[in-house]
């Protein structure tokens, strides 16, 4: 299979494209963001990139896969644990996403195409004054494979929290379903954070904006629209953000057309709240996942 890596400008963000085959793969290097992701450059999508992004250092990039780290969403609604670990005013989603991580690997072959990216934290991140790494390792063969690697480095114990902010491309939310999910005990952070109980496949009707508890490896992505499937398959996550911002939270978001909200999906693997890493001196974790997609339904 022919592959190859090449460097790119993405409207003045530095990065790389990733081909194997008929795949293709961007990804910037503020954030260590994937931009978009085709399976095949003939069909739709996997990871969805919004029409109307905006790239600026120091934002980012409306779609693809955001990393969140080292903490997950508004500090205040993380454990005492991650809160402590910060010093400074904490921004939404933590440091990394706007941070220019390092590329350590790269390489092309007829098996595969595989890119790693660090960022190293030590006492001058600003904010979060730990010494620890977080690297993200891209593989992209008949799969996309994605891990998320933290070490810490430091003598005393890191609590962080962290998400793969994956933005899914799908025809339509309304025809669209997640399978893999039923049983679960989500936060519903739209109704005053209750706790309630997921039945059956979750449907899509309004904004959501979940976090579900004690989620299994293998989630599915059903869309009747396009008649296929993708297949999320994690390791070192128990946890996953479902969100879609339906009309009126659309209109409040920065490179989001109004209509956007009909094409995308956020399922956000991750290490939140209960699920959150507590990693001593030395210790390391990995969070994995891997798309698929099949079709079919
Ligand atoms: O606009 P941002 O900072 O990228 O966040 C997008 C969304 O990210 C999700 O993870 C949150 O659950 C939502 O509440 C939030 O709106």
């Amino acid at each position: 299979m022919q592959s190859s890596i090449t460097a790119m400008d993405f409207s003045g963000l530095p990065g790389w494209r990733l081909c194997f085959g008929q795949a293709q793969l961007d990804i910037a290097q503020q954030g260590g963001q994937i931009l978009s992701y085709f399976p095949d450059i003939n069909q739709p999508p996997l990871i969805w990139l919004s029409a109307c992004a905006e790239y600026q250092h120091g934002h980012s990039v409306r779609g693809g896969v955001p990393v969140c780290w080292p903490w997950f969403g508004d500090i205040q609604r993380n454990p005492a644990a991650v809160q402590k670990m910060t010093t400074k005013d904490a921004p939404f989603h933590g440091l990394a996403r706007t941070l220019d991580w390092q590329l350590t690997h790269s390489s092309a072959a007829n098996n595969g195409v595989q890119l790693s990216l660090q960022l190293v934290a030590s006492q001058d991140l600003l904010g979060w004054p730990h010494a620890a790494t977080v690297q993200l390792q891209i593989e992209l063969a008949e799969r996309l494979t994605i891990r998320l690697h933290n070490h810490n480095l430091g003598s005393e114990p890191l609590a962080i929290s962290q998400a793969l902010h994956s933005y899914f491309a799908v025809s339509d939310i309304r025809q669209t379903q997640v399978e893999g999910l039923a049983g679960c005990t989500y936060y519903d952070t739209l109704e005053q954070w209750q706790l309630r109980e997921q039945e059956g496949n979750l449907k899509f009707s309004g904004e959501t904006d979940r976090i579900y508890l004690q989620v299994p490896e293998h989630l599915q992505i059903i869309d009747l629209g396009w008649q296929r499937r993708i297949d999320l398959r994690s390791q070192g996550s128990h946890s996953a953000i479902v969100w879609n911002p339906w009309v009126a939270k659309a209109q409040t978001l920065s490179g989001f057309a109004s209509d956007a909200w009909q094409q995308m999906l956020c399922i956000e693997s991750a290490n939140v709240l209960d699920d959150h890493l507590l990693l001593a001196p030395g210790e390391q974790h990995c969070l994995q996942l891997e798309l698929s997609t099949s079709a079919g339904l």
